[in-house]
């Protein structure tokens, strides 16, 4: 479980975040949406402890996000190029995670299989350095490094973006397989309002840093965003 408690984020003068309470449960599918500069890679980034919160605090199952290691074995997450190894190939990068993880071979192979539709035959073998890769194949990278290891909540940013219309498909679908085979929580950031609504049980809305909306019903998702973004 992964709750927040008031937290903010001050650049200058500005609370470019400022979030009073928010608890994210297990197994939760949990939507991020907001128009540009929002706040959503900064509430990720200080989720990770990339970035340290003026205020507040960050909690993995009761460790503070900011003091303990712990949750790191708990925790996945692509959330842009600079968190991969771009000079090595995938396999090389995969296969160093793995003795990260102290996984063994057969784990890893399990776990690649289960991209196998994803990567579409373009990313194992490829014999191209992860940096050399297009940008939609560079995501695929990045989001099957943060679902190995058997992380229970798995962050990712703009996961859908750069991906052809057939893998943000067999995104979705590894996403709610993932959830419903080992109850992992995912945490999305995305711009693309159908996706999140099908996949999300809930989504929270940010703007200048404050969510303005926590939806979780599904019939009133599509309305209430649909009527926030409609600029008309
Ligand atoms: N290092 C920084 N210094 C000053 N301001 C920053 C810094 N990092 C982020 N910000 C500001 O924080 C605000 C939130 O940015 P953030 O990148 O979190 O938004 P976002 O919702 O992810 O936007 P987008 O949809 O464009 O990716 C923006 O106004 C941004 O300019």
């Amino acid at each position: 479980m992964i709750k927040i408690n008031g937290l903010k984020k001050i650049y200058g003068e500005a609370t470019v975040l400022n979030i009073p309470e928010l608890i994210i449960p297990k197994s939760q599918c949990f939507g991020l949406v907001g128009n540009n500069g929002a706040g959503k890679t900064t509430l990720f980034r200080i989720m990770l402890d990339l970035v340290r919160a003026t205020e507040g605090i960050v909690m993995v199952d009761e460790e503070d996000v900011s003091k303990g290691e712990q949750w790191k074995t708990k925790v996945g997450a692509y959330l842009d190029e600079n968190m991969l190894l771009s000079y090595l190939s995938p396999e090389e990068y995969f296969n160093a995670l793995r003795k990260i993880y102290h996984l063994s071979d057969q784990d890893l192979n399990l776990h690649m299989e289960k991209f196998t539709d994803f990567f579409n035959g373009e990313i194992l073998g490829s014999k191209k350095y992860i940096r050399d890769l297009s940008k939609g194949n560079i995501k695929k990278v990045g989001i099957a490094a943060a679902m190995l290891g058997n992380p229970e909540a798995v962050l990712l940013d703009e996961p859908f973006e750069n991906l052809d219309p057939s893998s943000q498909i067999r995104l979705k679908k590894l996403i709610l397989k993932e959830k419903a085979d080992h109850q992992v929580t995912f945490l999305i950031s995305s711009h693309d309002l159908n996706h999140v609504i099908e996949i999300c049980d809930r989504i929270v809305l940010l703007e200048k840093g404050q969510m303005i909306k926590d939806l979780d019903e599904k019939n009133k998702m599509t309305e209430e965003l649909n009527s926030y973004f409609n600029v008309g």
